[in-house]
């Protein structure tokens, strides 16, 4: 088996950082050595990769994407074979993409659909969570057995009625099921039906802009679903992962029920912390490009959005990658902005994000780690093979420049979208190189990997749980 040394660098996981060197073998890490200890000396490889000045990181783990996903009559932009590719590009190493159940259809079928999609397409690791669209005996049946093949999450709606809602029946049976099975509740937790009527009463008064997404997406309706979904959790005894939280007042229902010691864990994602309603405002159907559900909230949120990541009351972010070209497919709502595709690029920028967010002082390098890689590694069963470098994990690793600068752009980035959400935004930090399982997937910013290289990946249940 062919060996890898990577020397000189500073590793940094969640729970450490030293100088160290890290022996590869065959696909896994077998040593992180101090570099202070006699045996540093020596160690010996095939291949010695040089990462002096370097972060030497675990690749990050991205729990929450949407490759060629349907929504509002087309399907996300990205495929298995793009997204990925742009994921390895910012440092991602493993994503956990949603497989969705259609209406009238088993869960087989549709994680069946997603396998297909992925299968010999993907240049990382990937695994999956269930959509339930249609809760009903069959489903919940089926539920238990996706738990014993490694598909242990399950994301229902609160959004979204006539698509993918579950009404609140539904999902108490659901949550009975993960209460049992071991399985975690995934929740989009806005009322929905509340929604339907404001977005009706805005359309019939011309309030057609996509800015007004966000207005009729109110806060409260956001925090009363968060607050629902925590209530039906815990009369079921599920353990329950709010996504995608945006707004203040959904963050402090989690901190409320976390203060409790209930199983309920909360993400968050770059969008809510970097951008705001200025963004939705664009003028000329600009905002469109920023229309994702929950909703970009005004900029005060942020600050409680950064607060909880440091407290804990949040614990992970994932970038909801659901990418939507701005001509041809943001424009199918134009005129009506409860037809604009909901979703944002981003699969290829959160580790730099976060790391922007260590260099602003919002986290610490050790909290940058935890958030993107350990503890949603954790949280969706997959650690330490994954989110950690440490003897026996995959050697899933970034050598990340923390000096270096860049501007993001639609014209640099890898994304298969027409527009970057970050068009301009300088950022100090980049990926350098990045392995898959020992494979360099990217080389001193060169893209060396291969469709079909990355692996599925079943999952365990969420380590947090006793
Ligand atoms: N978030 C979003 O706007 N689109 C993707 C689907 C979802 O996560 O709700
Ligand atoms: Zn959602
Ligand atoms: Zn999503």
């Amino acid at each position: 088996m062919s060996t890898t040394l990577i020397t000189g660098g500073l590793v940094v996981t969640a729970a450490e950082e030293m100088q160290a060197d890290v022996l590869i073998e065959g696909g896994r890490v077998v040593a992180v050595v101090d570099r202070n200890a006699a045996v540093a000396q020596s160690l010996t490889a095939d291949r010695v990769l040089d990462a002096s000045g370097l972060y030497v990181i675990p690749g990050g783990v991205d729990a929450h994407t949407h490759m060629d996903f349907p929504f509002g009559g087309t399907f996300s932009s990205d495929d298995f074979a793009s997204g990925t590719r742009a994921a390895a590009w910012g440092g991602t190493t493993t994503i956990v993409d949603f497989a969705v159940q259609t209406k009238g259809h088993a869960l087989r079928e549709g994680l069946d659909t997603w396998h297909a999609k992925a299968d010999g397409q993907a240049c990382v690791d990937y695994a999956f969570h269930m959509i339930l669209s249609d809760v009903n005996e069959g489903t919940l049946r089926e539920m238990d057995g996706l738990v014993e093949e490694g598909v242990t999450s399950f994301k229902m709606f609160m959004a979204y009625p006539g698509v993918f809602y579950s009404d609140d029946g539904q999902i108490l049976r659901a949550m009975q099921r993960t209460a049992a099975n071991g399985g975690l509740a995934m929740m989009h937790a806005e009322n929905g039906i509340a929604i339907d009527v404001l977005v009706e009463q805005a359309l019939a008064a011309g309030r057609t802009d996509p800015r007004h997404h966000g207005e009729v997406r109110k806060v409260l309706l956001e925090a009363e679903a968060t607050h629902r979904a925590i209530q039906l959790a815990r009369v079921a005894g599920s353990p329950l992962y709010v996504v995608h939280v945006s707004a203040q007042e959904a963050v402090a229902e989690l901190a409320t029920a976390r203060g409790m010691d209930l199983p309920v864990f909360g993400e968050t994602c770059p969008q809510y912390l970097y951008l705001s309603t200025d963004e939705l405002a664009e003028p000329d159907f600009g905002g469109a490009k920023y229309v994702c559900s929950t909703p970009l909230r005004p900029a005060e949120h942020q600050a409680a959005l950064w607060r909880a990541l440091r407290t804990d009351d949040l614990q992970v972010v994932s970038t909801d990658h659901c990418p939507f070209c701005f001509t041809g497919q943001k424009d199918l709502g134009k005129g009506d902005f409860s037809k604009i595709p909901n979703g944002m690029p981003g699969v290829e920028h959160r580790m730099d994000l976060l790391h922007q967010a260590v260099v602003d002082g919002h986290i610490t390098r050790r909290r940058w780690i935890d958030i993107a890689c350990a503890t949603p590694a954790r949280m969706f069963g997959l650690y330490p093979k994954k989110g950690t470098l440490a003897p026996g994990a995959d050697a899933d690793i970034v050598l990340y420049d923390p000096h270096a600068e860049q501007t993001l752009s639609a014209q640099t980035h890898h994304m298969n979208v027409d527009y970057s959400a970050y068009e301009g935004k300088t950022l100090t930090g980049r990926v350098v190189t990045v392995l898959s399982r020992g494979e360099t997937v990217i080389d001193r910013r060169t893209y060396t990997g291969r469709a079909g290289s990355g692996q599925y990946v079943p999952r365990g249940i969420c380590q947090f749980l006793n």
